[in-house]
């Protein structure tokens, strides 16, 4: 399979060189026909090629089997790089050019981070959510957008949150098809009481449960409340299927029950085609983190596990996945801890010595 690997910004390059590791080795272990092509991916494109999308990286992109993505958020684009040419080179336009409208992002609870976590162990022991965050439409792409000057000289700032019914639908049947694979529960996330777009989502939502999921666990929850049931009691969810926006802050609040949003994956799928195949980008759900970046110190394994995605997902190959996710649960074992996630006294390695540990884990 061919992967495309765009490390990006920030930390971005630092994490994706450790899952690239990871990747390399199934397929020097364990057979998996690999073609890896690794293309700069933001500021750098614009300071070597004057544009921060070169057509033939597009052309890479939009061939490639599966996506591994670093992170994306350069403060140097900033005033340099026109609108236009940020829209052209933009990790959205990736998500919605690929029309990858499904955002798995799973959180499930190490064992072995008690310590790291802010909750207490018995709110955290056995959390095991994914989030199906809806990713191609919603406030991120709504019309119309932009900024505009009023009669009386100042501005107004406006973006649209839009769904369609058809855009609701296929992440509700995302959400449901996959609870069965799972705990059969799904919490449909919205703001149905004060939107209009949210009480559209509840009601085709309600409509593809009660028509053709009738067997799965169902309920509505407004997002509101689910922030906080997600701190109280984050045992009690299984799939959580949310807007754009929604699951975009949701899921990163669910890093904290993990320790840090370095531990989380994820994996951005279109609709299957013809052959079944669905175009896939793979990135750990935080930033270019530019407070950390150039240290050494950024926790690696929200890229490494969204390697075990790929292989579930993109390489069709679920005992691998599984080796993996068991690896990195084996190196937390041991006690491998960057920074983010080392409770008070306990020894902290960087970057590439967490890569090192999950690779001795795998290995073993
Ligand atoms: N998918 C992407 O590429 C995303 C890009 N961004 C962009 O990233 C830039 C920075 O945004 P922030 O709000 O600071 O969010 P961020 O996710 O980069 O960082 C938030 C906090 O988490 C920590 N953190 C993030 N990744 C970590 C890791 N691997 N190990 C240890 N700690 C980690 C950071 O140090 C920071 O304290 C912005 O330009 C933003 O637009 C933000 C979120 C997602
Ligand atoms: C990079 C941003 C556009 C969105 C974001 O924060 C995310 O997808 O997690
Ligand atoms: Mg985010």
């Amino acid at each position: 399979m061919k992967v495309v690997v765009l490390p990006g910004d920030g930390v971005g390059p630092e994490v994706t060189e450790q899952a690239v590791r990871v990747l390399r080795w199934f397929a020097q272990h364990r057979g998996l026909d690999l073609t890896l092509v690794e293309r700069d991916f933001g500021i750098v494109n614009w300071h070597k090629h004057g544009t921060l999308m070169p057509d033939e990286t597009w052309a890479q992109i939009e061939g490639a089997d599966a996506i591994l993505f670093g992170a994306t958020g350069s403060i140097d684009q900033q005033g340099v790089v026109p609108p236009e040419e940020r829209r052209k080179g933009s990790l959205l336009r990736m998500r919605k050019a690929l029309d990858l409208f499904a955002n798995l992002r799973p959180v499930r609870m190490p064992p072995a981070l008690t310590e790291a976590s802010p909750y207490k162990p018995r709110i955290t022991a056995g959390v095991d959510l994914c989030f199906v965050r809806e990713l191609t439409a919603g406030m991120y792409f709504g019309t119309p957008r932009g900024v505009e000057t009023l009669p009386d000289g100042s501005r107004r700032g406006i973006n649209t949150h839009s769904y369609t019914e058809a855009e609701i639908a296929r992440a509700a049947r995302f959400a449901f098809q996959l609870a069965r694979t799972r705990r059969n529960h799904v919490t449909s996330v919205d703001k149905a009481n004060v939107m209009e777009a949210g009480a559209l989502w509840r009601e085709v939502v309600g409509r593809i449960h009660r028509e053709e999921f009738p067997d799965v666990g169902f309920e509505n929850m407004l997002a509101d409340n689910c922030a906080i049931q997600l701190a109280r009691a984050p045992t009690r969810f299984d799939v959580l299927v949310t807007d754009n926006l929604f699951g975009d802050l949701l899921s990163d609040a669910a890093g904290a029950i993990i320790g840090s949003l370095g531990m989380l994956p994820s994996a951005s799928l279109s609709a299957p085609d013809a052959a079944g195949r669905r175009r896939a980008l793979y990135e750990p759900i935080h930033g270019s983190a530019p407070d950390i970046a150039g240290q050494g110190i950024a926790n690696p394994l929200g890229a490494i596990l969204s390697v075990a995605l790929l292989l579930r997902w993109s390489a069709g190959r679920p005992a691998d996945a599984d080796h993996l996710e068991a690896a990195v649960a084996a190196a937390l074992a041991r006690g491998a801890r960057t920074g983010d996630i080392a409770a008070p006294g306990e020894a902290v390695i960087g970057t590439s010595a967490m890569g090192d540990a999950v690779l001795a884990a795998l290995a073993a």
